[in-house]
């Protein structure tokens, strides 16, 4: 996939993972639509970036994922500043396992309205130029996870709709491609364990420790490695500190 003229809109990127898929893209090129439902690290963030990336290659606009009217706000917002909208990041997450319904509505459900908005701002059927989305799942979407079974079914079901839409007939007329990264622990704020997230910490911490945690530059990495091979439609990554970059499918 040639980056240039691209933009990007990523979901959570204030912080952590998001903000890395954000940096990755704008230091190819991409213009950059950084949302958050934290406006105060989101302008951090956005400061920062255009400080080294040039005023008008990034903005920011508050997104929380579970509201559709903010959703289809930051649709419009990038599309008035740049045009268009090439590549979408489905990336914000949580992780509260005693809040399940939240844990649900924000990595799911979000989820789902973020690839909805994005079939019908990025297709061609729909006056777009195609595309890429990519949404962020995790290893807990491919195994189980003692430690947090809610935050495991919402990363299974994003595996499961992103896979769906990849198979669907009309992604060759609409210029469209579906994958799905799922990186294992990595070192965010996300690890900074604590009641709320997990159902055992003690038991969460040996198990991290057995498993090791990832750099985010080598999730970016796996990122990019994703997002600009144009093969990849139904892909699913893996990063993981032991075995590194992998896809575990690939069409
Ligand atoms: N850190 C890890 O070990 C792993 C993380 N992931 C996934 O990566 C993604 C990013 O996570 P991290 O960067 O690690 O976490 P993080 O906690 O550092 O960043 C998450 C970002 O999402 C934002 N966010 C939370 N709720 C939101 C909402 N309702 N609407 C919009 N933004 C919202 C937060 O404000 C934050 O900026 C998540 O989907 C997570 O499940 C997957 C595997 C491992
Ligand atoms: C619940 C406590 C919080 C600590 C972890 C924080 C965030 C983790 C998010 C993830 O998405 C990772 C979750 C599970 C990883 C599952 C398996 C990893 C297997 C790695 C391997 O086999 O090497």
């Amino acid at each position: 996939m040639n980056l240039s003229g691209k933009v990007a809109l990523v979901t959570g990127a204030a912080q952590g993972l998001g903000k890395a898929f954000a940096e990755s893209l704008l230091s190819k090129g991409v213009k950059v639509c950084v949302t958050d439902v934290n406006v105060e690290a989101g302008q951090a963030t956005i400061e920062g970036f255009r400080k080294t990336y040039g005023n008008d290659n990034a903005i920011f606009s508050k997104c929380n994922v579970t509201n559709e009217a903010d959703f289809t706000g930051v649709f419009e917002t990038t599309k008035s500043k740049y045009g268009k909208v090439d590549i979408l990041v489905n990336n914000a997450g949580i992780i509260e396992e005693k809040n399940w319904r939240k844990t649900i509505d924000v990595n799911l459900v979000g989820m789902m309205q973020g690839t909805h908005l994005g079939i019908e701002n990025m297709s061609k059927q729909h006056g777009g130029d195609g595309g890429v989305i990519i949404n962020v799942a995790s290893s807990a979407g491919l195994q189980p996870v003692f430690f947090s079974p809610a935050y495991c079914a919402s990363k299974f079901g994003i595996i499961g709709f992103t896979r769906s839409w990849a198979d669907n007939p009309s992604n060759a007329q609409n210029g469209l491609r579906f994958c799905c990264l799922c990186p294992a622990f990595t070192e965010t704020n996300m690890m900074n364990i604590n009641e709320n997230s997990t159902l055992s910490v003690e038991a969460t911490m040996k198990f991290i420790e057995y498993v090791g945690v990832n750099k985010i530059s080598t999730v970016a990495e796996g990122f990019m490695d994703l997002l600009t091979d144009e093969t990849n439609n139904g892909a699913v990554m893996t990063v993981t500190a032991r075995e590194g970059i992998q896809y575990k499918i690939r069409k």
